[in-house]
């Protein structure tokens, strides 16, 4: 079988006076995360794990961050857009795994809607996404809360 590994990163800023958006979940907080878009770090990290394992370069490049047209926009609509291009490409999702490294809030609470907005906009069955999440046990940047970030590990397969 023809495999493809693609892993993403992400990472934005909390402050006040933003909504929190974390695949595609609007979570009560304190504070939100700062972006161009709504900021989605999840969802921006799955973007560039399924571009990247296409050979397809990275969210920045398909929708840049200069580009009015992305002013406040949707994660999951640029999601759902770079899934068109890796679809297009020959590939189709075979699982994801994401971590979201948040010291506040709880994240598990909202892994379940997350993982199904993941596998709408990636057109795949919820037992192919898995979410965790960690703390930074209180270490530099995010154990102090300035932000929030994510990683993730897709596999993709040909066809
Ligand atoms: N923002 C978070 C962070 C962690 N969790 C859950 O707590 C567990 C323990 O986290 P540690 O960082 O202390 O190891 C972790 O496995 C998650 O289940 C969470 O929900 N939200
Ligand atoms: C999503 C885009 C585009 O609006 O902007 P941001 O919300 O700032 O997100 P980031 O992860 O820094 O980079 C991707 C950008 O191109």
């Amino acid at each position: 079988m023809n495999l493809r590994v693609g892993q993403g990163f992400d990472v934005h800023a909390l402050v006040e006076g933003r909504d929190l958006i974390i695949g595609g979940v609007h979570i009560p907080h304190t504070h939100g995360l700062l972006g161009h878009s709504d900021a989605d770090v999840l969802l921006h990290a799955v973007t560039d794990a399924v571009l990247g394992a296409a050979g397809l370069g990275d969210i920045g490049r398909h929708f840049p961050d200069t580009d009015p047209r992305y002013a406040g926009a949707d994660s999951r609509v640029l999601l759902r857009a770079a899934m068109q291009k890796v679809v297009q490409a020959g590939w189709r999702v075979v699982n994801v795994d994401a971590t979201v490294h948040a010291q506040a809030p709880k994240i598990g609470p909202h892994a379940p809607a997350m993982v199904a907005n993941i596998a709408a906009d990636l057109g795949v069955q919820a037992t192919a996404v898995n979410v965790k999440a960690k703390t930074n046990e209180g270490l530099g940047y995010l154990g102090r809360k300035e932000g929030i970030a994510a990683t993730v590990v897709v596999l993709l397969a040909a066809g």
